[in-house]
């Protein structure tokens, strides 16, 4: 389960962010083997998350949202996965379909930033999902495996049985419209298909597909019962740690009919 903060939460914030959240995953006797809790604060929060976490040896990783295709140099604004590894990321979002839209990310750019993070011994959790042109043209399935394609283009075996696919259809993203568990299950599965297809069973079953957009205490029981999702990319949620903690949660979260 991971949360993707975007631009929101100085690093004091952030602090209070994952020390309120430690106290409620304790409180509840969160299951850590089970399921593995990621947070990824904005570049200015990863050193105070990184101090905290290590210093209380809190059972939490942490990441970046995005890093330079490139090692080092003259790029200036740039931060490179060198940096990030640093500071003891493990993760980094990769292609999130804010950067394509804001920042114009193609799927070449997203395929070497994910290049980049196992470069520095980062795992990429690589961002894929449809428009709603797409979704009501009815063509969500192959617009995004085009997309997984292309973002692991090169990638060894080794590197995909690793990886982190994401599976956020830009629609529902931060607009209240989930997916239903059903759509999530589709494109999801297709995702993994896309993986054997160009590697093989074993990789299609150890890479980690992910479901992102709109999820809450309320709709993630229902998507996590999906075959095809191993966790959920959660953005306005993971604000809040009550409720990113039941998230992390899923397994006592109500499942809703439809
Ligand atoms: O973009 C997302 C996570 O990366 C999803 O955001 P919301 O959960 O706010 O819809």
């Amino acid at each position: 389960m991971a949360g993707n903060w975007k631009m929101n939460l100085d690093h004091r914030e952030a602090v209070h962010l994952v020390q309120k959240l430690a106290w409620t995953l304790q409180d509840k006797k969160h299951d850590f083997g089970a399921v593995e809790v990621v947070v990824l604060p904005a570049f200015t929060g990863i050193r105070s998350v990184q101090t905290l976490i290590d210093g209380d040896r809190l059972d939490l990783k942490y990441g970046a949202q995005d890093l330079s295709p490139n090692d080092g140099g003259a790029y200036t604004g740039d931060v490179s996965g060198a940096m990030l590894a640093k500071l003891g990321c493990s993760y980094v979002t990769v292609g999130h379909s804010e950067r394509r839209q804001y920042h114009a990310e193609s799927d070449e750019l997203v395929n070497a930033k994910a290049k980049a993070a196992f470069r520095h011994g980062l795992v990429p959790i690589l961002c894929v999902g449809e428009g709603l042109d797409v979704r009501q043209e009815g063509r969500q399935v192959e617009h995004t495996v085009a997309q997984v394609a292309a973002g692991i283009e090169g990638l060894k075996a080794e590197q995909v049985a690793e990886l982190v696919l994401a599976y956020e259809p830009v629609w529902a993203i931060g607009t209240g419209e989930v997916a239903t568990p059903a759509d999530a299950q589709e494109v999801c599965a297709a995702i993994r298909g896309a993986v054997l297809d160009a590697y093989d069973a074993d990789v299609a079953a150890s890479v980690r597909v992910l479901y992102g957009g709109s999820v809450k205490t309320n709709n993630v029981g229902g998507i996590m019962k999906q075959a095809d999702v191993d966790g959920c990319l959660v953005g306005g949620a993971s604000l809040d740690p009550e409720e990113f903690g039941g998230i992390c949660r899923f397994h006592d979260m109500p499942v809703l009919p439809g």
